[in-house]
Protein backbone atom coordinates (compact mmCIF):
# COMPACT_ATOMS: atom_id res chain seq x y z
CA UNK A 1 0.00 0.00 0.00
CA UNK A 2 1.28 3.65 -1.34
CA UNK A 3 2.10 5.83 1.83
CA UNK A 4 0.15 8.54 2.09
CA UNK A 5 2.25 10.01 4.53
CA UNK A 6 4.70 13.02 3.50
CA UNK A 7 7.10 14.73 5.60
CA UNK A 8 6.19 18.19 6.35
CA UNK A 9 7.89 21.03 4.44
CA UNK A 10 10.08 22.96 6.24
CA UNK A 11 9.83 26.05 7.14
CA UNK A 12 11.72 29.11 8.31
CA UNK A 13 11.38 30.53 12.03
CA UNK A 14 8.84 33.93 11.93
CA UNK A 15 9.79 36.65 14.52
CA UNK A 16 7.30 39.23 15.63
CA UNK A 17 9.26 42.65 15.80
CA UNK A 18 6.13 44.49 15.88
CA UNK A 19 5.43 44.84 19.70
CA UNK A 20 5.23 49.10 20.35
CA UNK A 21 7.85 48.19 23.55
CA UNK A 22 11.06 46.77 21.27
CA UNK A 23 13.51 48.82 23.09
CA UNK A 24 17.05 47.15 24.19
CA UNK A 25 16.84 46.47 27.58
CA UNK A 26 12.89 45.35 27.76
CA UNK A 27 12.06 41.71 28.45
CA UNK A 28 10.01 41.90 24.69
CA UNK A 29 13.65 42.97 23.59
CA UNK A 30 15.78 39.68 25.29
CA UNK A 31 12.92 37.65 23.90
CA UNK A 32 13.15 38.49 20.27
CA UNK A 33 16.67 38.58 21.13
CA UNK A 34 16.82 34.70 21.72
CA UNK A 35 14.57 33.91 19.06
CA UNK A 36 17.15 36.10 16.50
CA UNK A 37 20.22 34.14 17.83
CA UNK A 38 18.50 30.43 17.63
CA UNK A 39 17.10 31.20 14.09
CA UNK A 40 20.56 33.03 12.73
CA UNK A 41 22.21 30.44 14.50
CA UNK A 42 20.47 27.17 12.93
CA UNK A 43 19.85 28.41 9.88
CA UNK A 44 21.30 31.54 8.97
CA UNK A 45 17.84 33.46 8.35
CA UNK A 46 14.30 33.89 9.59
CA UNK A 47 11.41 35.59 8.25
CA UNK A 48 10.53 38.98 10.49
CA UNK A 49 6.96 40.64 10.76
CA UNK A 50 8.05 44.27 10.74
CA UNK A 51 5.56 46.90 10.52
CA UNK A 52 7.61 50.03 10.07
CA UNK A 53 7.52 50.25 6.39
CA UNK A 54 3.98 50.93 5.35
CA UNK A 55 2.20 49.50 2.68
CA UNK A 56 1.90 52.78 0.71
CA UNK A 57 5.75 53.14 0.54
CA UNK A 58 6.48 49.35 -0.55
CA UNK A 59 3.52 50.03 -2.90
CA UNK A 60 5.69 53.34 -3.79
CA UNK A 61 9.05 51.84 -4.18
CA UNK A 62 7.60 48.44 -6.24
CA UNK A 63 6.33 51.30 -8.52
CA UNK A 64 9.08 52.99 -9.15
CA UNK A 65 11.17 49.66 -9.55
CA UNK A 66 9.03 48.57 -12.10
CA UNK A 67 9.25 52.35 -13.56
CA UNK A 68 13.01 52.04 -13.82
CA UNK A 69 13.21 48.19 -15.77
CA UNK A 70 10.93 49.88 -17.80
CA UNK A 71 13.32 52.08 -19.39
CA UNK A 72 14.97 51.69 -22.84
CA UNK A 73 17.95 49.39 -22.44
CA UNK A 74 20.03 52.00 -23.07
CA UNK A 75 18.90 54.20 -20.56
CA UNK A 76 19.57 51.63 -18.01
CA UNK A 77 23.01 50.64 -18.92
CA UNK A 78 23.94 53.79 -17.67
CA UNK A 79 24.16 52.94 -14.79
CA UNK A 80 26.02 49.57 -15.21
CA UNK A 81 29.14 49.26 -12.46
CA UNK A 82 32.00 47.54 -12.68
CA UNK A 83 30.68 45.64 -9.25
CA UNK A 84 28.16 42.68 -9.84
CA UNK A 85 24.79 43.75 -9.44
CA UNK A 86 25.16 46.93 -8.13
CA UNK A 87 23.95 49.25 -10.76
CA UNK A 88 22.10 48.17 -13.63
CA UNK A 89 22.64 44.03 -15.09
CA UNK A 90 20.74 41.98 -16.92
CA UNK A 91 20.66 39.80 -20.00
CA UNK A 92 22.94 37.39 -18.25
CA UNK A 93 23.03 34.26 -20.40
CA UNK A 94 22.97 31.59 -17.71
CA UNK A 95 20.00 34.01 -15.95
CA UNK A 96 17.83 34.54 -18.84
CA UNK A 97 14.91 35.91 -16.68
CA UNK A 98 16.90 38.41 -14.12
CA UNK A 99 17.30 41.71 -14.27
CA UNK A 100 18.76 44.05 -11.14
CA UNK A 101 19.34 47.98 -10.88
CA UNK A 102 21.08 48.32 -7.56
CA UNK A 103 21.79 51.33 -5.40
CA UNK A 104 24.60 51.82 -3.69
CA UNK A 105 24.56 54.55 -0.24
CA UNK A 106 21.24 54.55 -0.53
CA UNK A 107 20.92 56.28 3.25
CA UNK A 108 23.23 59.56 0.87
CA UNK A 109 20.75 61.95 -0.80
CA UNK A 110 23.26 63.17 -2.74
CA UNK A 111 24.38 59.51 -4.36
CA UNK A 112 20.91 58.18 -4.77
CA UNK A 113 20.25 61.50 -6.65
CA UNK A 114 23.43 60.75 -9.00
CA UNK A 115 21.72 57.43 -9.87
CA UNK A 116 18.41 58.70 -10.54
CA UNK A 117 19.68 61.42 -12.70
CA UNK A 118 21.76 59.36 -14.72
CA UNK A 119 18.13 57.28 -15.47
CA UNK A 120 15.88 60.60 -16.11
CA UNK A 121 18.21 63.37 -16.52
CA UNK A 122 15.10 65.42 -16.16
CA UNK A 123 14.97 64.07 -12.72
CA UNK A 124 12.59 61.59 -10.74
CA UNK A 125 11.90 62.86 -7.57
CA UNK A 126 9.56 59.91 -6.45
CA UNK A 127 12.27 57.83 -7.65
CA UNK A 128 15.17 58.93 -5.05
CA UNK A 129 12.58 59.53 -2.17
CA UNK A 130 10.98 56.06 -2.57
CA UNK A 131 14.54 54.68 -2.30
CA UNK A 132 15.62 56.49 0.61
CA UNK A 133 12.60 56.43 2.90
CA UNK A 134 12.95 52.13 2.11
CA UNK A 135 16.41 52.35 3.10
CA UNK A 136 16.16 54.42 6.39
CA UNK A 137 12.55 52.14 7.30
CA UNK A 138 14.45 49.20 6.77
CA UNK A 139 17.76 49.95 8.28
CA UNK A 140 15.49 49.96 11.65
CA UNK A 141 14.83 46.02 11.00
CA UNK A 142 18.63 45.76 9.96
CA UNK A 143 20.14 47.43 13.08
CA UNK A 144 18.30 46.00 15.50
CA UNK A 145 18.71 42.68 14.20
CA UNK A 146 22.45 42.97 14.32
CA UNK A 147 22.96 44.63 17.70
CA UNK A 148 20.31 41.50 19.47
CA UNK A 149 22.78 38.93 17.65
CA UNK A 150 25.55 41.07 19.01
CA UNK A 151 23.96 41.71 22.66
CA UNK A 152 23.19 38.10 22.85
CA UNK A 153 26.96 36.90 22.83
CA UNK A 154 27.76 39.06 25.23
CA UNK A 155 29.83 41.52 23.07
CA UNK A 156 30.59 44.81 24.69
CA UNK A 157 28.23 48.16 24.07
CA UNK A 158 31.53 50.17 22.42
CA UNK A 159 32.22 47.71 19.88
CA UNK A 160 28.32 47.18 18.77
CA UNK A 161 27.93 50.94 18.53
CA UNK A 162 30.91 51.37 16.18
CA UNK A 163 30.11 48.27 14.21
CA UNK A 164 26.15 49.85 13.35
CA UNK A 165 28.38 52.73 12.32
CA UNK A 166 30.58 50.67 10.16
CA UNK A 167 28.23 49.70 7.16
CA UNK A 168 26.50 51.54 4.39
CA UNK A 169 22.96 50.64 2.29
CA UNK A 170 22.54 49.22 -0.94
CA UNK A 171 18.68 49.08 -2.09
CA UNK A 172 18.67 46.52 -4.66
CA UNK A 173 15.82 46.06 -7.53
CA UNK A 174 15.13 43.03 -9.13
CA UNK A 175 13.16 41.50 -11.80
CA UNK A 176 12.26 37.54 -12.95
CA UNK A 177 10.38 37.53 -15.75
CA UNK A 178 7.53 34.87 -15.37
CA UNK A 179 8.00 31.59 -17.02
CA UNK A 180 6.21 30.09 -20.15
CA UNK A 181 3.14 28.18 -19.43
CA UNK A 182 4.88 25.21 -20.47
CA UNK A 183 8.14 25.53 -18.11
CA UNK A 184 8.00 23.72 -14.81
CA UNK A 185 10.11 25.56 -13.21
CA UNK A 186 13.43 27.70 -13.76
CA UNK A 187 16.43 29.23 -12.63
CA UNK A 188 15.99 32.81 -11.56
CA UNK A 189 18.84 33.45 -9.32
CA UNK A 190 22.00 31.14 -8.78
CA UNK A 191 22.55 29.14 -5.36
CA UNK A 192 24.83 31.80 -3.65
CA UNK A 193 25.80 33.09 -0.65
CA UNK A 194 25.48 36.93 -0.03
CA UNK A 195 29.10 38.57 1.06
CA UNK A 196 27.52 41.24 2.86
CA UNK A 197 26.53 42.19 6.70
CA UNK A 198 22.86 41.41 6.44
CA UNK A 199 20.51 40.91 3.70
CA UNK A 200 16.67 41.67 3.95
CA UNK A 201 14.11 41.27 1.10
CA UNK A 202 10.78 41.67 0.19
CA UNK A 203 8.84 40.67 -2.99
CA UNK A 204 5.85 42.16 -4.69
CA UNK A 205 2.62 39.63 -5.35
CA UNK A 206 4.36 36.69 -6.55
CA UNK A 207 5.23 35.64 -3.20
CA UNK A 208 7.26 32.43 -3.90
CA UNK A 209 10.31 31.81 -5.41
CA UNK A 210 12.95 32.71 -3.07
CA UNK A 211 14.46 29.16 -1.52
CA UNK A 212 17.08 28.93 1.47
CA UNK A 213 19.30 25.61 1.79
CA UNK A 214 19.38 24.16 5.30
CA UNK A 215 22.83 24.24 7.18
CA UNK A 216 23.41 20.55 6.70
CA UNK A 217 22.71 21.73 2.82
CA UNK A 218 20.38 18.86 2.50
CA UNK A 219 16.96 20.46 1.98
CA UNK A 220 15.85 23.53 0.65
CA UNK A 221 13.14 25.82 2.38
CA UNK A 222 10.93 27.58 0.51
CA UNK A 223 10.91 31.07 1.96
CA UNK A 224 7.62 32.38 0.86
CA UNK A 225 6.58 35.67 3.53
CA UNK A 226 3.55 34.57 5.12
CA UNK A 227 2.26 38.27 5.42
CA UNK A 228 2.30 41.52 3.91
CA UNK A 229 4.26 42.65 6.70
CA UNK A 230 7.01 39.98 6.54
CA UNK A 231 10.47 40.94 5.56
CA UNK A 232 13.12 37.72 4.86
CA UNK A 233 16.00 38.24 6.83
CA UNK A 234 19.33 36.37 5.59
CA UNK A 235 23.23 36.58 7.11
CA UNK A 236 25.74 37.26 4.99
CA UNK A 237 29.02 35.77 4.45
CA UNK A 238 30.87 38.83 6.39
CA UNK A 239 28.33 38.38 9.79
CA UNK A 240 29.20 34.80 9.89
CA UNK A 241 33.39 35.73 9.75
CA UNK A 242 32.72 38.99 12.48
CA UNK A 243 30.77 36.62 14.48
CA UNK A 244 34.10 33.91 14.45
CA UNK A 245 31.38 31.42 12.90
CA UNK A 246 28.87 31.43 15.45
CA UNK A 247 25.99 32.16 13.11
CA UNK A 248 25.08 30.65 9.66
CA UNK A 249 25.56 32.60 5.69
CA UNK A 250 22.78 30.24 4.05
CA UNK A 251 22.86 29.39 0.20
CA UNK A 252 19.51 30.91 -1.33
CA UNK A 253 18.69 30.80 -4.83
CA UNK A 254 15.40 31.98 -6.62
CA UNK A 255 13.05 29.47 -8.55
CA UNK A 256 10.48 30.82 -10.93
CA UNK A 257 7.33 28.75 -11.91
CA UNK A 258 4.11 31.47 -12.82
CA UNK A 259 3.84 33.15 -15.68
CA UNK A 260 3.97 36.28 -13.83
CA UNK A 261 6.78 38.78 -12.90
CA UNK A 262 8.44 38.45 -9.84
CA UNK A 263 9.71 41.91 -8.37
CA UNK A 264 11.76 41.86 -5.32
CA UNK A 265 13.75 44.63 -3.16
CA UNK A 266 17.00 43.83 -1.06
CA UNK A 267 18.30 46.12 1.51
CA UNK A 268 22.24 44.80 1.88
CA UNK A 269 24.07 46.25 4.64
CA UNK A 270 27.95 46.72 3.85
CA UNK A 271 30.95 47.34 5.19
CA UNK A 272 32.07 50.71 4.22
CA UNK A 273 35.67 51.33 2.32
CA UNK A 274 38.66 50.92 4.61
CA UNK A 275 36.65 49.35 7.98
CA UNK A 276 38.28 46.57 9.26
CA UNK A 277 36.24 43.83 9.85
CA UNK A 278 37.82 41.55 12.99
CA UNK A 279 35.93 39.39 15.54
CA UNK A 280 35.35 40.80 19.25
CA UNK A 281 37.28 39.90 21.78
CA UNK A 282 33.98 38.19 23.77
CA UNK A 283 33.87 35.55 20.62
CA UNK A 284 37.04 34.29 20.69
CA UNK A 285 38.30 31.92 23.36
CA UNK A 286 39.91 28.55 23.34
CA UNK A 287 36.52 26.68 22.70
CA UNK A 288 36.33 28.86 19.44
CA UNK A 289 39.33 29.71 17.94
CA UNK A 290 39.93 32.71 16.09
CA UNK A 291 38.31 31.78 12.38
CA UNK A 292 39.40 35.03 9.99
CA UNK A 293 42.59 37.05 10.07
CA UNK A 294 41.06 41.09 10.58
CA UNK A 295 40.26 42.08 6.70
CA UNK A 296 38.61 44.84 4.77
CA UNK A 297 35.13 44.47 3.18
CA UNK A 298 36.28 46.23 -0.24
CA UNK A 299 39.77 43.77 -0.79
CA UNK A 300 38.20 40.83 0.11
CA UNK A 301 35.67 41.80 -2.96
CA UNK A 302 38.24 42.60 -5.38
CA UNK A 303 39.80 39.00 -4.52
CA UNK A 304 36.26 37.60 -4.67
CA UNK A 305 36.02 38.51 -8.18
CA UNK A 306 39.53 36.91 -9.44
CA UNK A 307 39.49 33.29 -10.79
CA UNK A 308 40.91 31.81 -7.54
CA UNK A 309 38.09 34.02 -5.67
CA UNK A 310 35.45 32.77 -7.72
CA UNK A 311 36.15 28.84 -8.04
CA UNK A 312 36.53 29.21 -4.59
CA UNK A 313 33.99 27.03 -2.06
CA UNK A 314 33.87 29.45 0.69
CA UNK A 315 35.88 32.77 -1.03
CA UNK A 316 36.15 34.28 2.07
CA UNK A 317 38.09 31.41 4.23
CA UNK A 318 40.65 31.38 1.29
CA UNK A 319 41.13 34.72 1.35
CA UNK A 320 41.27 35.39 5.16
CA UNK A 321 40.59 32.02 7.07
CA UNK A 322 43.08 31.56 9.76
CA UNK A 323 43.09 27.49 8.78
CA UNK A 324 43.74 26.80 5.51
O1 LIG B 1 15.07 38.10 -5.29
C1 LIG B 1 15.26 37.53 -4.23
O2 LIG B 1 14.33 37.26 -3.46
C2 LIG B 1 16.66 37.07 -3.84
C3 LIG B 1 17.72 38.04 -4.19
C4 LIG B 1 19.08 37.67 -3.66
O3 LIG B 1 19.33 36.63 -3.17
C5 LIG B 1 20.16 38.67 -3.74
O4 LIG B 1 19.93 39.73 -4.32
O5 LIG B 1 21.27 38.41 -3.23
FE1 LIG C 1 21.30 36.75 -2.14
Amino acid sequence: MVSLETTPALQLPVIDFTSPNLQPGTVEWDSVRGDVRRALEEYGCFEALFDKVPVELRKAVFDVSEEAFQLPLETKKKVVSRRKYRGYAGQIPTLPLFEVLGVDFAENEAKVNEFTHKLWPQGNASFSEAVMSFAEKVSELDLMTRRMIMESFGVNENYIEQHLKSTKSLVRMMKYQGVEETEEEELGMEAHTDRNMLTILCQNDVKDGLEVRTSDDKQWIKANPSQDSSFIVLGGATLHALLNGRVHSPYHRVMMTGTETRYSLGLFSIPKAGHIVSSPDELVDEEHPRLFKPFDHVEFLQFYYTEAGQRSQSALKTYCGMQK
